[in-house]
């Protein structure tokens, strides 16, 4: 069984960790992390019973995968806290948004081979939508590994590393819409009458049913969309006040400014 080593032991790193657990693809005592905050190597080695190291140098030295997970800005510094021993021959898989392949391989060893990877937390509950692009020195067993231990938290695809500032923008940034757009169907519920958990648990069910309808019937979105509205019914009054209030135009807006968040990312 392949060992791990989080690099950084925050949300995201928990919410990889705790899927990959459940899935039973790595025990906790094949997954080592090291955080600079006390709180939360509490987290990984009390609620989650994974090797918890004083130093990342450590945590990396005992690990077969290192899974960088600290924020962009302190990737750097973080990286210079392992040894160029440690860091000998590791496969390295950086989470970080905007953070490219180029930067990274500045701050590794040149045995060390590097996967970017873009998950989301739906990870949590196997949901993931996790894009990667691999460094020239990633051999396709490499790739096959990433991609099987991703797999069991939710769906994977390969891109161009281009794309991953876009990837960001949608996916990676993508739950926080949707638990707003979710947080927002459940106010409309409440204010036309329905008690909070009914209201909450109606506007989730329905994000769940529509989203695994386009993924299962492969229709296109507008046409599930037009399955639903009657002539003069209810459902075009709503679909025309969300037209009204530029809904459509909001969310393309939000994915395309967390990608050029992203692509700023990249310049720190
Ligand atoms: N959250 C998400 O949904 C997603 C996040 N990502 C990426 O994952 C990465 C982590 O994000 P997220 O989990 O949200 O962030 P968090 O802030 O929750 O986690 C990062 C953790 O790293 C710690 N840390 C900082 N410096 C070091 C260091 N030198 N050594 C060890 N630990 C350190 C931080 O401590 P402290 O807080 O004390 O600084 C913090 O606990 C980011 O690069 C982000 O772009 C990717 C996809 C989705
Ligand atoms: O907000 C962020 O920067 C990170 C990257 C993708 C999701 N969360």
């Amino acid at each position: 069984m392949v060992r791990l080593a989080f690099v950084g032991a925050g949300q995201m790193a928990e919410a990889l960790a705790k899927g990959f657990i459940a899935k039973k693809v790595v025990t906790s005592s094949k997954i080592n992390a090291y955080d600079i905050s006390e709180a939360r190597r509490r987290v990984f080695a009390e609620e989650l019973g994974c090797k918890v190291h004083d130093s990342n140098d450590s945590a990396v030295a005992n690990c077969d995968v290192a899974i960088l997970a600290v924020k962009p800005q302190y990737l750097g510094a973080t990286a210079r806290t392992v040894s160029p021993e440690s860091w000998d021959n590791k496969l390295v898989l950086s989470i970080a948004a905007g953070v490219t392949i180029e930067t990274l391989k500045g701050l590794l060893p040149p045995s060390a081979r590097v996967v970017r990877i873009m998950p989301n937390t739906p990870c949590l509950v196997g949901e993931s939508a996790s894009a990667i692009a691999a460094s020239e020195e990633v051999t396709p067993s490499d790739v096959e590994l990433v991609k099987s231990l991703f797999a069991t938290v939710g769906m994977t695809i390969s891109v161009e590393e281009s794309f991953l500032d876009a990837v960001t923008g949608l996916s990676g940034s993508g739950p926080a819409y949707v638990f707003l757009m979710i947080e927002a169907l459940s106010d409309g519920g409440v204010r036309s009458g329905l008690p909070r958990p009914v209201a909450t648990k109606l506007a989730a069910q329905t994000v769940m049913g529509a989203a695994k309808m386009v993924l299962e019937t492969g229709r296109h979105p507008g046409e599930l969309k037009d399955m639903v509205t009657s002539p003069a019914g209810t459902t075009i009054a709503g679909v025309h006040a969300l037209e009204d209030h530029g809904t459509r135009a909001a969310f393309i807006d939000a994915v395309y400014k967390a990608t050029l968040r992203s692509k700023e990312l990249s310049k720190l």
